[in-house]
């Protein structure tokens, strides 16, 4: 099982910490229910014979036996509270080990980016935040716990007449089953099926609390609309869930019915035993107490519900592992992460024959293109909105494979070798703002480096002066959410993300991608950014994304992307700028219609 296995691997010693506990909490239960029985039968004769008989002594015995068993079975039980917490707090990292690391292999984005996938992983790592989920890793030691005190009942049950306790472990059971099918319906209610209004709920709250939403809350005064929607969704959702659960609880009754008639036969046949002297009190004392314990197979708390979906979340992530080719246990050459170096790059840039489209769409977004860009050279991809130049650039990193045709690196395939992937250097469209440091945010790229060499990096992408303005320089921690941090503005942002990329560049990377980075600049600060990063690029590979013909019109060449005839994008036009405006083709078309607007606004192409 998947669960015990996961257990194991975090914490071995502390599973068998727990094990022993809930044996000796057991056995000391089982034995505080026989010697009690036998410390009652040998009370009366050692009254009888006198204090220094040696019925009294016997008596004595007995008592310390009791004692020490019922002071052992909640000491052991105490104990083991505090070793499964421990226990419990490695077992939930181990889980999340497992999430992360689904999460960053393998190097392609593909089962990230596919809305099933996503979505099981998204539900991986939200069930694990679930206060239920917590329960539920407790809940084995409790489970266990239960069944240990339960058997050590059947065995005392047992001793008087064999067939009882059986009969009364089954109606039990069947008890617990129930209410466990009840605790069921109560729980996906709070998770599950009335997932909707409760999410709906809770995002109304958010709007209310979080910074976001703050500004436009204040400014059209929407506090009151949205706790009146809250209150809506919260209680709409409220009343499906107490009807539910109503209905639930009749199903416990039939059982509940079965186990007193259960229970009073077994009472009525001690009781009759008893009468007629076939037990003594010692016994009947025993066998009592041995009859109530067996309710610990009914037992149905919080962590022994919850234990059933724990164990259902691991196995579904270890299902989800195995679709994605990996052991269900990271191994350790699958814990590393990439941190090699990256070898002498020369960027050789290849594309052959290459058709991708993404999963449920109806057609490739590209289809038989063929582009190679020699090391060194500078390189403008350009083409309308949604023909497919991100999706060029996530092929050239290797984070989704092609359909069809080979794309390489320096002759190496991305998707397959992460040396061809550290080769390239990318600042993403949507490049992601990290709320850590600035210096974070740049050795992202590149791994540790100098403040001088990270001063270097800043000036070259034009950072130096955003840096040199933060309170504490590059320990600035960049999100106004923590105390000393700063928020910037999005030119700022593009400023730091050059950076890291210009980090991986001197870290050995010899591909350099800007996908649009530069929105948010006006035109002639965009202009002056890839003209200095084109200067600078020193035999390096680079390829710019821009809408913006007149900041791409001074590299090396231009390649025209366009949908042929219905199909996948291809590349339709390929030359100098010059050379293409001279052809008279869609660049051309477009760089004069631009150049026109911009005249038109008062600047200048
Ligand atoms: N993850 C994705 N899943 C499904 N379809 C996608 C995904 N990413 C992009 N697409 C689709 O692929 C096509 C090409 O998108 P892509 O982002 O590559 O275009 P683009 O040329 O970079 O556009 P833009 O100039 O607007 O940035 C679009 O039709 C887009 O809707």
């Amino acid at each position: 099982m998947l669960h015990v296995r996961l257990w194991w691997h975090a914490a071995p010693g502390l599973a068998v910490a727990c094990v022993v506990l809930a044996v000796v909490q057991a056995g000391a239960i089982t034995v505080a229910m026989v010697a009690s029985g036998h410390l009652i039968a040998s009370t009366g004769a050692a009254m009888r014979a006198g204090v220094d008989s040696a019925a009294a002594l016997q008596s004595w015995r007995w008592l310390a036996v009791t004692v020490a068993a019922f002071v052992t079975a909640p000491v052991a039980a105490a104990v083991s509270r505090g070793v499964e917490e421990v226990a419990s707090a490695r077992y939930l990292a181990a889980y999340y080990d497992l999430v992360v690391d689904t999460g960053v292999h393998p190097h392609a984005v593909t089962h990230l980016e596919d809305p099933a996938n996503a979505q099981q992983l998204v539900s991986a790592v939200e069930a694990s935040r679930d206060w239920l989920f917590l329960r539920g890793i407790g809940g084995t030691w409790v489970a266990l716990s239960n069944k240990l005190n339960g058997v050590g009942a059947l065995v005392v049950v047992s001793t008087w007449r064999w067939w009882v306790g059986p009969f009364l472990v089954v109606g039990w059971l069947l008890l617990s089953r129930a209410v466990a099918h009840w605790r069921s319906v109560v729980f996906d209610d709070m998770i599950g099926e009335t997932g909707l209004g409760r999410r709906r709920a809770s995002y109304l709250q958010g709007l209310l609390v979080e910074r976001a939403a703050a500004k436009e809350v204040r400014l059209y005064g929407l506090g009151g609309w949205l706790v009146g929607g809250f209150v809506n969704a919260w209680q709409e959702t409220m009343a499906i869930v107490s009807r539910r659960r109503l209905r639930g609880v009749s199903g416990t009754l039939p059982a509940l019915a079965v186990l007193l008639v259960l229970n009073a036969a077994a009472f009525a046949v001690l009781a009759a035993d008893a009468a007629a002297d076939r037990v003594s009190t010692g016994v009947l004392v025993t066998v009592v107490q041995g009859i109530l314990g067996l309710a610990a197979f009914g037992r149905q708390d919080d962590g022994e519900t919850s234990l059933g979906r724990t164990a259902s979340c691991v196995a579904a992530l270890a299902a989800f592992r195995t679709a994605l080719g990996l052991s269900f246990l990271p191994t350790p050459a699958q814990a590393t992460l990439d941190t090699a170096p990256i070898s002498a790059a020369a960027g050789k840039v290849e594309l052959r024959e290459v058709t991708f489209g993404y999963p449920g769409g109806d057609r490739p977004v590209v289809e038989h293109l063929n582009l190679t860009i020699p090391a060194g050279q500078a390189v403008a991809l350009v083409g309308v909105n949604g023909v497919g130049k991100s999706t060029i650039v996530k092929l050239l990193c290797g984070l989704w494979p092609p359909q069809a045709g080979e794309v390489r690196i320096d002759g190496l395939d991305p998707a397959v070798d992460v040396a061809a992937r550290r080769r390239v250097s990318v600042i993403f469209q949507e490049f992601v703002r990290f709320g850590l440091t600035a210096r974070a945010n740049v050795e992202a790229g590149a791994g540790w480096q100098p403040v001088e060499e990270l001063d270097r990096i800043a000036v070259d992408a034009g950072a130096d002066h955003i840096v040199a303005g933060l309170e504490s320089g590059w320990e600035t921690v960049l999100s106004a959410e923590f105390t000393g941090g700063t928020d910037l503005s999005g030119g700022q942002w593009q400023r730091i993300a050059l950076a890291r990329a210009l980090a991986a560049v001197r870290a050995g990377a010899g591909v350099l991608v800007l996908d649009e980075p530069t929105a948010a600049l006006d035109v002639r600060a965009e202009v002056a950014l890839f003209e200095s990063l084109l200067r600078l690029r020193e035999g390096l590979t680079t390829i710019l994304i821009s809408h913006r013909l007149s900041s791409v019109r001074h590299a090396d060449r231009i390649v025209v992307l366009g949908p042929t005839g219905g199909g996948g994008a291809r590349v339709i036009e390929d030359g100098t700028h010059e050379e293409l405006v001279a052809a008279g083709g869609e660049y051309a078309r477009l760089f004069t219609l631009q150049a026109s607007r911009f005249a038109a606004a008062g600047g200048a192409a």
